[in-house]
């Protein structure tokens, strides 16, 4: 049976995420992101489910170090999900609560709510949102700041529910699989790349002329710094368009010119199902129509 391991404990946003990717009956919880890519590099799972970035924190950094850090794993696909949170506590804790923890990403998804409603409460980083529920269980803090799913993992009271400081705040999150046949291309896809840009003038410029000049529209772009390498970077980009496509094939391999340490890290349909732009020229046929062309002049029967 095909196994798929996602950022746990149960009760994470990232379980919804893994149940809308691959269903309810494969899956296992690992502790952290970096031990979700290593049972798929080690063969204990055959994907992985992490989040990636979200509309209000950003990127997932340890999911973008995640990537580079150790043998290459690709996203086969990736889903969306709205987040809004509960807040539960044990029924012997205090009321109001003292201590509240989740995981950095929902702290700052609900800053406000807590400045409001539990000001006096401190803020605990966990490793999870589920692990900060575990947390309370265990009596190591008052309240968690929870998916609603954990509500029904963990013999907890929910104080709140559908609490957030922003209406429309949403988590990317991918299924991750060893480097393999890749998913087919949908005209609404995604491609990731992680290239490391020299420190000189306009190296990240030029990278990113190498998408503009084929019509290839940026759909993120993160910066991480090279571990044990002060002052050096590593770019991370999401655009629009697959691999399969002459376009991205074309721009990928110009970037593979400008850098030897390009990593691919997949093509996939993108969960909004939004069609790529295509500027005028940078169609499949206009590639195909300029190769033959180029083809006929090399043979000496154009000029
Ligand atoms: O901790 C979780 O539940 C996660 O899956 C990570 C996360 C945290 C906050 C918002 C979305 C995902």
């Amino acid at each position: 049976m095909v196994r798929i391991a996602f950022f746990g404990p149960e009760g994470t946003f990232t379980e919804q995420a893994a149940r809308n990717l691959a269903g309810a009956d494969r899956l296992f919880p690992v502790e952290t992101i970096p031990a979700a890519f290593d049972a798929v590099r080690s063969g204990a799972a055959e994907g992985a489910c992490v989040p990636v970035e979200n509309s209000v924190e950003g990127p997932v950094t340890a999911t973008l170090d995640s990537a580079v850090d150790g043998d290459p794993l690709v996203a086969v696909a990736e889903v969306l999900l709205p987040i809004r949170f509960s807040v539960l506590t044990r029924s012997d804790a205090p009321d109001p609560p003292r201590t509240v923890a989740s995981h950095p990403h929902a702290l700052a998804q609900v800053r406000d709510w807590l400045g409001e409603h539990l000001p006096e409460a401190q803020q605990l980083v966990a490793s999870s949102t589920a692990g900060a529920a575990v947390g309370v269980v265990d009596g190591e803090y008052d309240a968690a700041v929870v998916a609603p799913v954990a509500a029904e993992h963990y013999p907890l009271r929910v104080l709140a529910t559908d609490v957030a400081d922003l209406a429309d705040a949403r988590t990317r999150f991918l299924l991750l699989r060893k480097p393999g046949e890749l998913p087919e291309p949908t005209g609404a896809d995604r491609t990731s790349i992680v290239v490391a840009a020299a420190n000189r003038t306009g190296s990240l410029a030029g990278l990113l002329a190498e998408l503009a000049m084929r019509g290839i529209n940026l759909t993120r772009l993160d910066a991480r710094p090279v571990k044990g390498d002060y002052g050096t970077y590593r770019f991370f980009f999401d655009f629009e368009g697959h691999v399969a496509e002459p376009r991205i094939a074309d721009a990928l391999a110009a970037l593979r010119r400008r850098s030897t340490h390009v990593r691919f890290l997949g093509s996939h349909p993108r969960a909004d199902g939004v069609a790529a732009t295509l500027e005028a020229g940078a169609g499949n046929d206009d590639f195909t129509a300029a190769d033959s062309w180029v083809e006929a002049v090399r043979k000496g029967e154009l000029a």
